[in-house]
């Protein structure tokens, strides 16, 4: 029987003691003390952060002594030490993108530095190093990615055939990434009368800096007529949060154009009111970054949308398929479509949990298919609306491993302190905080019922409720 999973990630390569990445490292340590500081099993100490379920899962102030953040999880064991380990990677990979090493020794992948050398590295945690003189400039940019290094914009606003401009990788992006991090110009909501709404804006635009001014009357217009202010906000603005009224318009994440298979993903974040960018897969340095600018739904439904709101006919790599394989992607999206008005019907949760838990499981596996392994953030909803289903019914256990999955998927693909993410993280930790808990007693289970001995297929046979 196997002991546990080795999992983890290093630093590769690893830290320098200059100054840009000292600043990246405290950037990095101030997102997890911000994180986990209601934490009691997260603890700041004079060197380090020690998350107290291992002693190997350590990060030291000085970041040219840290290689690895890794531990061995027992099977089924509480899941928190696994949580521990994929959100402070997904920040890590936030901050420092391709040169987070992830691995996990049961699928095959080991770490890459050698575990006496990191065993020696975290030794020397106890004890600061003498402060190091640098003794030219180049010292203290020393490092191999320069992205990383240098604090160089992951991306470069460039024309692209047929779309006008739009955002092209300069570097390989990892999963998870955070590509650009923008304030808008300005919000607003869409006002019902146009010569109200233009002067609106007028008054918005004359309130501008003479430089970001010009920088909005540059943006692409698709509606060029007698109201150009309102037609760059049309053609620009991304809502406030998803089914917000309200929209931002950026200088740079305006650029991004539109895929029906994006790599990216668009959130607000409503604490620190940024649009943040995250990469939902690995893009490729000459990759063009694109995000979804449709609700779904077969591909007529997105062409004719994307037609009168934007103005162009998708040719992305689904619309552009063989008429068959196009046919598969439109049956899928329509399942799609179907299962999330079945899971959202509040009356079949009450009365059919156990077909909408089955719903949900469907669910997951189509965005598998039709989003090629990455689907983003759809799957951090997809597990949230199954934890309500849980929490609904009285089971705290499923509840909590389903909330922590929406809870990784969402610091993955919308950053560790968007209030979101926060709120999910909130219900992972007691899921009867859950407006819904107490609504049935059907499933009632307490949050430590999560069972031990299974293999990951049973588990999670066992948490679909699969043969109940
Ligand atoms: C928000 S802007 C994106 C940036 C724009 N391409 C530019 O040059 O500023 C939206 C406009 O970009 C163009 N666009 C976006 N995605 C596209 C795509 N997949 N194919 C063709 N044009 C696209 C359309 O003209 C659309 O109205």
């Amino acid at each position: 029987m196997s002991m546990g999973d080795f999992i983890g990630f290093d630093m590769v390569p690893r830290l320098s003691r200059g100054s840009i990445d000292r600043r990246k490292w405290e950037n990095f340590l101030s997102s997890i003390k911000e994180h986990y500081q209601n934490d009691k099993q997260v603890e700041v100490k004079r060197n380090y952060i020690a998350f107290e379920s291992s002693p190997s899962l350590l990060l030291p102030f000085e970041c040219h002594k840290f290689l690895r953040f890794g531990a061995i999880v027992l099977e089924q064991e509480s899941g928190r030490l696994r949580d521990y380990i994929d959100t402070v990677s997904c920040v890590a990979i936030a901050n420092f993108g391709s040169r987070v090493h992830c691995w996990d020794e049961s699928s095959g992948v080991s770490g890459h530095h050698d575990q006496d050398e990191v065993e020696r590295s975290i030794l020397s945690y106890e004890q600061f190093d003498e402060p190091e003189i640098p003794t030219n400039t180049a010292q203290s940019v020393f490092g191999t990615d320069p992205a990383s290094e240098l604090n160089l914009p992951l991306y470069e606003i460039q024309p692209v055939l047929g779309k006008g401009k739009g955002l092209v990788a300069r570097f390989n992006i990892a999963k998870g990434q955070l590509i650009i991090s923008e304030k808008p110009f300005f919000t607003t909501a869409s006002a019902a009368n146009p010569t109200a709404m233009e002067r609106k804006l007028s008054i918005e635009l004359r309130k501008l800096p003479k430089d970001a001014q010009r920088q909005f009357l540059s943006l692409h217009n698709n509606f060029p007529g007698k109201q150009p202010f309102t037609g760059i906000v049309r053609t620009n603005a991304l809502p406030c949060g998803s089914g917000s009224s309200i929209g931002g318009i950026y200088p740079t994440i305006s650029r991004i154009n539109h895929s029906c298979l994006p790599s990216a993903h668009n959130s607000w974040d409503s604490a620190s009111g940024y649009e943040n960018i995250h990469a939902v897969r690995f893009i490729n340095a000459g990759e063009e970054i694109t995000i979804s600018y449709d609700h779904g739904g077969p591909s007529d439904e997105r062409r004719h949308h994307l037609k009168k709101s934007f103005g162009f006919d998708c040719d992305c790599r689904i619309c552009s398929r063989q008429p068959v394989e196009l046919q598969k992607s439109d049956q899928r999206r329509r399942q799609i479509q179907r299962l999330d008005a079945a899971i959202g019907n509040g009356n079949r949760v009450l009365n059919s949990p156990g077909d909408c838990l089955k719903d949900c499981q469907a669910l997951l596996q189509i965005l598998e298919e039709e989003y090629e392994g990455s689907p983003g953030a759809l799957a951090a909803r997809l597990y949230y609306d199954s934890f309500q289903i849980s929490i609904s019914h009285g089971d705290q256990a499923r509840a909590r491993i389903f909330a922590e999955r929406a809870h990784r998927a969402r610091v993955a693909y919308e950053g560790v302190n968007n209030p979101e993410t926060k709120r999910v993280q909130k219900l992972k930790e007691d899921p009867t905080r859950h407006a819904s808990f107490g609504i049935s007693t059907k499933w009632k289970r307490s949050k430590e019922e999560v069972p031990r001995e299974l293999s990951s297929d049973e588990f999670e046979k066992w948490l679909w409720r699969q043969g109940i």
